[in-house]
């Protein structure tokens, strides 16, 4: 059964409102993006310009949103949030566009989900800060063209491999955020902690970090699950005995693994003996989409050393054996 705290879609606006960093300082690791980030802003702000367009990519719950917001609010400027698939017309992206001031920003979340025809429009919007947009049809048909202020287009996406190349050039500033480390999560937990007014040990952060799937999103859920447990056992201190006994009650899998990821070292291993075995077949074996393995599952495990990509195919190593307690085929001595 899936583990419902590990479903990005799941969101408590309220808390995560008050938990999410507003500012770059109060943003928690991805060091190198945000000291890009730091002198692009400071640059754009002394000449009086709108910053470049920003694409951040990245797996589910990194900080794509959060970062989209904080450089609206370093820049000093609005931001006007959408979706890919809401822009359905011409007609809305032209909405969207033509009410930004200067310098504003245009959020569009999921951006590989664009309908194509708008993505069109976009290209002269991103270039030049026009819109051609074709009034009525047939023989009175014709175009206008509108000017746009100069604005700054961020756009979000999990899965970058979609975008297509030209809306992909158009974005001066790339920036692909990593899973953070059980160090960095558990900084954000006790963070969180503070803000939310609970008492937390750095064990008991350490535990719900180290059980986060890389994934600040992750954590924070944890410790607010875990505030429950707390709560009902009259403990006025989070520390890593009730956490682990609020994440072992949650299923939450010892390194954070989700369902799909066990699903996708099981199949590896007991269809094709750990592989190798190709992408293609892997993804119908799992039932998700082949892009999606690629880019939002494998780099969770291949960071962690469960699996490799090699030129024939994805190979579970050793370690995935271990974790998940099956023996290596013909090596039954191994692990005994
Ligand atoms: N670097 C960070 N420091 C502190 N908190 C963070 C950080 N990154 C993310 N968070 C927290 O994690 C939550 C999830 O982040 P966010 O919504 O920005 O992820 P996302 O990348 O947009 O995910 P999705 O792909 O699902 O839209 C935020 O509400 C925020 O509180
Ligand atoms: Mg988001």
């Amino acid at each position: 059964m899936a583990n419902p705290l590990l479903n990005a879609n799941d969101r408590d606006s309220g808390f995560e409102q008050q938990i999410r960093p507003s500012r770059l300082q109060d943003f928690i690791g991805q060091k190198k993006i945000i000291s890009n980030l730091e002198v692009f802003i400071k640059a754009a702000r002394n000449r009086g310009d709108a910053l470049d367009h920003v694409i951040l990519s990245g797996p589910p719950g990194l900080g794509k949103t959060t970062l989209a917001h904080i450089i609206a609010e370093e820049m000093g400027v609005q931001i006007k949030p959408t979706t890919g698939p809401v822009l359905e017309k011409p007609g809305d992206l032209a909405g969207m566009l033509t009410n930004l001031e200067k310098g504003d920003v245009l959020f569009i979340d999921e951006i590989h989900r664009l309908n194509p025809i708008v993505e069109e429009y976009l290209y002269s919007a991103m270039e030049d800060f026009k819109l051609d947009i074709v009034i009525d049809s047939g023989p009175s048909a014709r175009s206008v063209q509108i000017d746009l202020m100069p604005f700054t287009l961020i756009g979000a996406t999990t899965r970058k491999g979609l975008l297509t190349s030209p809306l992909r050039a158009r974005f001066g500033i790339d920036l692909r955020l990593d899973y953070y480390d059980t160090e960095l999560l558990q900084h954000i937990a006790v963070r969180s902690a503070g803000i939310l007014g609970l008492n937390i040990t750095d064990e008991g952060a350490y535990e719900l970090a180290k059980r986060s799937r890389g994934t600040p999103r992750i954590v924070n859920r944890l410790l607010r699950r875990t505030r429950d447990f707390a709560e009902v056992d009259g403990k006025s201190k989070i520390d890593d005995k009730i956490a682990d006994k609020a994440l072992n009650a949650l299923d939450v899998d010892p390194r954070g693994l989700d369902e799909m990821d066990i699903r996708i070292l099981n199949s590896i291993i007991e269809n094709y003996k750990g592989g190798p075995v190709g992408l293609g077949t892997l993804a119908v074996a799992v039932g998700e989409d082949k892009g999606t393995i690629e880019e939002v599952y494998e780099p969770f495990l291949i960071q962690e050393g469960f699996l490799q990509r090699t030129p024939k195919g994805r190979i579970t190593t050793q370690k995935a054996f271990e974790y998940l307690g099956i023996s290596l085929p013909g090596r039954n001595d191994l692990f005994q």
